[in-house]
C-alpha cells in the first residue's frame, strides 16, 4: 500500500510578480496531522505561498497540492480547506451568526449546533445577533476563525490567528489549534509570533527572500544554533544577510 499523500506538498513552486521574485522554487512538504509553522520576515513570500495554496492565485512556475489535490483544480481543493487571513472576509451588514449560517449554507455543512457550539466557546454568543459592523477587531478575527473552522477542513491556514486578540481569546486559539490538530487536521501557521509556534508547532519552516532557509522541529533548530536557544534566535540567525552569504 502507498503511504498516505502529503496535506501540503509544493514542487519548484514560484511567484513572480513582474521580474520581482515572491516565492523562489519552493520544495515543502508537510505531514497530514501536524502543526506547520510558517515564519519569515516582513515581504519574504508567506502571504504569497498561502494564497497560491488556498487557490487564491496561481503559481508562476511549479505545482502544489493540497489534501492531495493540485491547487489548479479550485473546486477540489476549497472543500478540503478553511482559511483565515489577515483580514478575514466578512460581511459588515450581517450579524455574527447570520455570517456564519450564511457560510455554512454555502459550504453545505448546515450544522447549527456546531454554530452555536463554537460562538460560545469563543464567547461571541452573546454578540452573535449584533452586526458584524460593530464588532471590534478581536471579534471579527475569532468571527473569522470560527468560520474557518465550520466544515471541518482537513488542512486549516491560519494567517497570524491571534493578531488583536486578548490573553484569554489567543488562549482560545491556541487550544483550538491544539484540539483540531489532535483531531488529526493539519494547521499550516503563519505568524510573527515566535512564542505561539515554539508552543505548538511540530515543525517549523523559515522562509527569506522567496526561499526555504530552515526546516524542522522547534527543538532541533534550536539545538542547532545552541543550547538554550529560542526560535527567536534561529529566526535572527537564518534571515541575517551574513547566514544567506555563508
Ligand atoms: N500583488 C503584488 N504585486 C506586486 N508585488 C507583490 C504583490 N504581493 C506581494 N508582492 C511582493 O512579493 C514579496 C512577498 O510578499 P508577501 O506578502 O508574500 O510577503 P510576507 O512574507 O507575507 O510578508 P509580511 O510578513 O509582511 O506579511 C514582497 O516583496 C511583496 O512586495
Amino acid at each position: 500500500m502507498s503511504p498516505p499523500s502529503p496535506a501540503i506538498r509544493t514542487d519548484g513552486l514560484r511567484k513572480q510578480y513582474g521580474d520581482a521574485v515572491a516565492v523562489a522554487d519552493l520544495d515543502l512538504t508537510v505531514d497530514r496531522g501536524s502543526v506547520f509553522g510558517f515564519l519569515g520576515p516582513n515581504g519574504a513570500g508567506k502571504t504569497s505561498t498561502i494564497r497560491i495554496l488556498t487557490t487564491l492565485t496561481t503559481p508562476t512556475a511549479g505545482t502544489a497540492h493540497v489534501a492531495g489535490q493540485p491547487v489548479s483544480d479550485r473546486s477540489a481543493v476549497v472543500e478540503h480547506i478553511g482559511f483565515l487571513p489577515e483580514e478575514p472576509p466578512l460581511y459588515d451588514e450581517l450579524t455574527g451568526r447570520e455570517q456564519l449560517e450564511y457560510i455554512a449554507g454555502l459550504r453545505g455543512h448546515e450544522d447549527w449546533d456546531r454554530v452555536e457550539s463554537l460562538l460560545s466557546r469563543f464567547d461571541l454568543d452573546g454578540d452573535a445577533d449584533r452586526r458584524v459592523e460593530t464588532y471590534s477587531k478581536g471579534m471579527k478575527q475569532k468571527l473569522g476563525l470560527i468560520q474557518a473552522l465550520l466544515h471541518e477542513p482537513d488542512v486549516l491556514f491560519l494567517d497570524e490567528p491571534t493578531s488583536g486578540l486578548d490573553p484569554r481569546a489567543a488562549r482560545t486559539v491556541r487550544d483550538t489549534i491544539d484540539e483540531v490538530a489532535a483531531a488529526d487536521t493539519t494547521v499550516f501557521l503563519s505568524t510573527h509570533i515566535l512564542p505561539v509556534v515554539e508552543e505548538l508547532a511540530d515543525t517549523v519552516g523559515v522562509l527569506y527572500d522567496g526561499e526555504l532557509v530552515a526546516e524542522g522541529s522547534p527543538t532541533a533548530l534550536t539545538d542547532d544554533v545552541e543550547a538554550g536557544s529560542t526560535l527567536e534566535d534561529v529566526f535572527l540567525d537564518v534571515t541575517s544577510a551574513d547566514h544567506a552569504e555563508r
